[in-house]
């Protein structure tokens, strides 16, 4: 049992998980990652409700954003990277050389530790990608409007759309970047310390939109802030030295852990 005094507080009345969340969005079945001779991630197996908020957490090096970067394949651009076993989404495994990653990418969206807009207007940001999939004029602005709307930025950007992205502060900035990752309406989301470089009321924003957001996308995030994990998961996943130590439904993690391990990291033992 974890001490009151460490405890903390978990959401959970606030957290509605909908009727599909049986549903196995996605999976990973004794996934190993190894850089050169290094040995990441080991044997991870885990499943992915759909419209669920999952967290990794655990300290820095375990392999959280390791194993992020698998769903999106984005570890095949590393040199000397392997990885092993398999990622099922929907049941098909993502790591089968016949499937093409950047097609994967529109199904899997994912947003940076550090706002990322590329130095283009706002309506840029958002349509850069949909129109190299021939998206229409129509469609875009259809697209810029739904998602702005969606990370509650349109009310504050409808009427500089064709101004500098780089104009907007970090908060903004992070928000339209989810605008981007989700205009494809990709299935799962993944979001790696996405408000680690924000300041408390832009953190509170990122979090609220998470909560809205898991209602279309199955949503994966890895963040240092128990606190964070705590508020918006409906699932955490705790790591350590490439092992999975722990996955449990959020509020069973942090008020009544399984294993020894886990205690000891939430109550500030170790990590
Ligand atoms: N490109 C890389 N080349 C070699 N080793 C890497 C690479 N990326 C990560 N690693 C190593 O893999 C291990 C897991 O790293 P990873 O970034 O996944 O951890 P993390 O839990 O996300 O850490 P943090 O919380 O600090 O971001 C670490 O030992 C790290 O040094």
């Amino acid at each position: 049992m974890v001490p009151t005094k460490f405890k903390v507080q978990t959401q959970k009345s606030k957290v509605r998980i909908n009727s599909e969340s049986s549903f196995v969005q996605l999976e990973t079945k004794k996934l190993n990652v190894y850089y050169g001779d290094k040995h990441a991630v080991k044997d991870v197996s885990l499943p992915f409700y759909k419209n669920t908020v999952t967290a990794f957490i655990g300290p820095s090096g375990c392999g959280k954003s390791t194993v992020l970067r698998c769903f999106n394949r984005m570890n095949d651009t590393v040199p000397g990277a392997r990885v092993t076993g398999e990622i099922l989404i929907e049941d098909v495994n993502i790591n089968d050389p016949a499937i093409n990653a950047i097609n994967l990418r529109r199904h899997v969206g994912m947003v940076f530790q550090r706002p990322n807009p590329f130095a283009k207007s706002i309506f840029d940001n958002i349509t850069l990608a949909p129109r190299l999939y021939g998206a229409s004029k129509q469609d875009q602005e259809q697209m810029v409007e739904e998602s702005l709307k969606k990370v509650g930025l349109w009310d504050e950007v409808k009427d500089r759309l064709h101004q500098s992205a780089l104009a907007l502060s970090g908060g903004q900035q992070q928000r339209l970047c989810i605008a981007r990752a989700i205009a494809m309406k990709p299935k799962i989301l993944l979001l790696d310390e996405p408000t680690s470089a924000l300041d408390p009321i832009s953190t509170a924003k990122i979090e609220e939109l998470v909560q809205e957001l898991k209602e279309e996308f199955t949503i994966v995030i890895v963040t240092h802030n128990m606190q964070q994990a705590a508020r918006i998961s409906d699932y955490t996943a705790y790591f350590y030295m490439g092992d999975l130590i722990e996955w449990s439904p959020t509020e069973q993690l942090f008020t009544r852990p399984k294993r020894k391990e886990t205690e000891d990291y939430l109550t500030g033992r170790f990590g």
